[in-house]
This record gives C-alpha cells, sequence and structure tokens, in this order.
C-alpha cells in the first residue's frame, strides 16, 4: 500500500479516488488534500478524516508518494503545477485532468526527470466495473502506479495517443448508458407502464443483456430476438430512421473533439 498520497483539488472525482483508497486500508491521516473552496475541506475533514490545508503543503508535496492534480480543465493548471514545482516532489505527479497531456506538465513542471503518470479515472469503479486508464512518462515506475491506481479498480496501461478515445468511450461510456435508460424508461412510461414496471423490466434488459453480450455477438442477438416481419424488426426500423446509431456515434466523436479541445489551450 502506498504511503503518501497528496490531493490538488478536492471534488468529485477525487473524493471517489480517496474513498477507494480508505476501502483499500490507507490510513486516513496519510491523505493530504488542497483545495480553494473552505465548505469542501471542512466536508472533506468532516467525512473522511483527511489532512486538508487551504494552501498547498509544501513538506507534503515534497515527500508524498503520489501528487495528485485533481482540479478541473478550465482552472488554473499551471498554477497548481508551478506549486508543485516549488515543492521539488520526491514522488510521482499524477493528473487526471481530462485532455492535458504529460509534456504539458513536464513543460510546466520545468524538468523531464519528475514521473509523470496521465490517468483518466471511471467514476463506474465505485460499482467494481468500468476501466481506469493510465499514460506515464520515460521515469515513472508503472508498477507502483497501476498498484496506487489499483485501489480504485481495473486498470490499463495505454499509449497517450489513445487517451482521449479512452475518455470519450470509456470514461464518458456510463453517461450514454444513463442517457439511453432515461429515454428508455420514458418510452415504457409513454407507451402504459408504470415508472417502477418501467424501470424493473429495464434493469433486469439490462443486466441480462450485459451478460449476454459477454461472450455473444449482438447481431447475432438481434436476429434472433427479429422475428421475420415482427415486433423487433419494426422496432429496429423506426431506431434508423430516428438515427439511432448516428447519434451514438456523434456523441462519442463530440466527446473525443472535447477531450482534445479541454488541454489544447495549456499547452
Ligand atoms: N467527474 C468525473 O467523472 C471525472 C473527472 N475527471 C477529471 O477530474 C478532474 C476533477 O473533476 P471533478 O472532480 O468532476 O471536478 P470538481 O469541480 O468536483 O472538483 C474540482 C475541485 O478543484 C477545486 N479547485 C479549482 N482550482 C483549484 C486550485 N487552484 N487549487 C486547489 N483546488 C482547486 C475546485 O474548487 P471550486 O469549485 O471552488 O473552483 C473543486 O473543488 C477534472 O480535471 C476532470 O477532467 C476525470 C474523469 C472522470
Ligand atoms: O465530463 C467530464 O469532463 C469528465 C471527464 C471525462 C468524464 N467526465
Amino acid at each position: 500500500m502506498t504511503n503518501n498520497v497528496y490531493f490538488i483539488g478536492g471534488g468529485q472525482m477525487v473524493t471517489a479516488m480517496i474513498r477507494g483508497l480508505l476501502r483499500q486500508g490507507m490510513a486516513a491521516d496519510q491523505i493530504g488534500v488542497t483545495d480553494i473552496d473552505p465548505k469542501r475541506l471542512a466536508w472533506l475533514k468532516a467525512n473522511l478524516g483527511v489532512r486538508v490545508s487551504a494552501t498547498p503543503d509544501q513538506a507534503a508535496l515534497h515527500q508524498a508518494e503520489f501528487v495528485v492534480i485533481g482540479v478541473r480543465p478550465q482552472d488554473n493548471i499551471k498554477q497548481v503545477v508551478q506549486a508543485i514545482a516549488k515543492a521539488t516532489p520526491t514522488g510521482t505527479v499524477l493528473s487526471i485532468v481530462a485532455g492535458v497531456s504529460i509534456a504539458t506538465i513536464a513543460a510546466q513542471l520545468g524538468n523531464n526527470q519528475t514521473p509523470i503518470a496521465r490517468v483518466i479515472p471511471n467514476t463506474m469503479t465505485e460499482a467494481g466495473y468500468g476501466t481506469n486508464a493510465v499514460s506515464l512518462n520515460a521515469t515513472a515506475d508503472q508498477t507502483a502506479v497501476v498498484k496506487f491506481l489499483s485501489a480504485i479498480g481495473k486498470v490499463a496501461v495505454i499509449p497517450e495517443s489513445q487517451m482521449a478515445v479512452f475518455t470519450a468511450f470509456g470514461v464518458a461510456g456510463p453517461n450514454y448508458i444513463y442517457h439511453f435508460f432515461r429515454a428508455m424508461s420514458n418510452a415504457g412510461v409513454l407507451a402504459g407502464l408504470s415508472r417502477n414496471q418501467a424501470n424493473e423490466l429495464l434493469l433486469e434488459n439490462l443486466k441480462g443483456a450485459a451478460v449476454m453480450l459477454t461472450d455473444q455477438h449482438p447481431e447475432i442477438l438481434l436476429d434472433r430476438n427479429n422475428s421475420a416481419g415482427g415486433v423487433g424488426i419494426h422496432a429496429a426500423n423506426a431506431l434508423a430512421q430516428g438515427g439511432f446509431d448516428a447519434a451514438i456515434a456523434d456523441a462519442v466523436l463530440a466527446a473525443k473533439a472535447t477531450t482534445e479541445s479541454l488541454g489544447a489551450h495549456h499547452d
């Protein structure tokens, strides 16, 4: 288990990561957090018992095994990285900021020796599913980083060139399913089911579909479910006319383009 972690930015994603570390048995006093929102810090201290400070704690930054940049792409990343550089970190700098490249962080740190890991964490890991993707610079220790990230779920080490598609397809991935769930639930209510009936049927089908799709191709499953001239094939035709496939593809491509653009202004 990691000895000491320091988070800059204590929002939703960092909170999920801290919960994962605590679940794995890390002591709360081994975790430090700074955030510009005092209310957020008070909440973190009261609910998770971690160490908090209103400004970056230089000594903690210096000695942390992992310094995690957990602010948003729109925040002042340069200022955050410069605060880290000032503390001459001895551990790995781990960024979860969507779209911001390892090269950008290295340039702002002002050296190429500090180990850097760029991570895109997945909130699905809270449920025991979902993959967190990570790319590393040349000096980062892959085994140590993967071990640290294993506390929050499954880990895939990927080339940085795949980070945008992992973000758009994998990490934003649960969103498409939530949108589908909501649309399908409303369709059931529109067609005459109660909300509870619709959601129960939907959840049961979603779980079953996940099992079926684990080892069977969707085209085979669809063929089996669509009788000639029957119910399913008419529904499929309506979905095609509504642009279902194209809407999904456009959503993933929009998310990928956004990931790339979010980090661009920091380069
Ligand atoms: N939520 C998600 O599902 C995922 C998020 N991410 C990434 O995680 C990062 C955080 O996202 P999320 O947790 O949703 O965002 P949040 O807005 O919940 O958290 C960001 C926190 O950082 C604080 N902050 C801003 N600037 C600074 C600063 N200079 N120093 C210290 N704290 C600061 C913010 O305070 P204030 O609000 O007062 O500005 C806020 O509390 C993002 O970069 C995002 O791309 C990655 C994968 C998934
Ligand atoms: O929506 C977002 O910006 C974050 C990053 C990827 C998924 N959630």
